[in-house]
């Protein structure tokens, strides 16, 4: 069978901060169809490492590569097929959860993308709230919208740190539910977890950070 496609190729990549060496020679290849889960305690470098691969945080030593191009956040390519839910995102405060999801598909070129806006949104449990704008969600609809933009948007390579948070129980039942059909349909993932259950179920690889509990 022929290989699949190495989507994101990490080689060599050094952060530090001052004197603290986060992580040295840190090195990964993340094939289609492959969902990475890094692990590690509080500190370990996890967050770092994932801005550092979104191009949110600058590496002091080594390169990243997606489908072959050097990473760089402004890349059009880049930007056509990495999805990342990294921090709380800044939502447009005037804009309702629907409208943001519309605007995000429409900006990545999807033409109609009402039934695709109007699926995700039942699926994060959002369809009730479709109306509101982000300052009146709770913090757990706020995390289920910043989810929902990675899922109505072209991609090739997921990028989350720490995507359970604050979702309920059924919420991370869901989410793995999720990352499984996406991975299964080919896509990369990489993400940080502290939910073993996330882990257990989505990741083909765990690559842990930092020194071992
Ligand atoms: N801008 C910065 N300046 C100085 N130190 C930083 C900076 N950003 C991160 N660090 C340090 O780098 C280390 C790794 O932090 P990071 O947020 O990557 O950890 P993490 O594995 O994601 O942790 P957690 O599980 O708590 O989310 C920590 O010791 C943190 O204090």
């Amino acid at each position: 069978m022929a290989k699949r496609t190495t989507v994101l190729k990490v080689s060599g990549l050094k952060r530090a901060f001052g004197p603290h060496t986060i992580f040295d020679k840190f090195s990964l290849e993340v094939r289609a169809g492959e969902a990475i889960a890094l692990t590690g305690r509080n500190g370990a470098g996890k967050s770092t490492l994932l801005r550092c691969l979104v191009g949110a945080d600058r590496p002091d030593d080594g390169t990243i590569e997606v489908l072959g191009t050097p990473m760089s956040e402004t890349s059009p390519e880049i930007r056509r097929n990495v999805a990342t839910v990294i921090d709380d995102l800044d939502f447009f405060p005037d804009l309702s959860v629907v409208e943001h999801l519309d605007l995000l598909a429409r900006a990545h070129g999807y033409e109609n993308p009402d039934p695709m806006v109007d699926e995700v949104l039942d699926e994060v449990q959002l369809v009730p709230q479709a109306g509101q704008l982000p300052g009146t969600l709770s913090s757990g609809q706020r995390r289920r919208l910043a989810l929902a933009t990675a899922f109505v948007r072209p991609r090739k390579l997921l990028i989350m740190d720490e995507p359970e948070q604050r979702l309920d129980t059924e919420g991370v039942a869901w989410l793995s539910k999720r990352l499984q059909a996406e991975r299964k349909s080919g896509l990369a993932i990489v993400f940080a977890s502290h939910e073993p259950s996330l882990v257990e179920s989505v990741a083909t690889r765990v690559v842990r950070l930092g020194a071992p509990a």
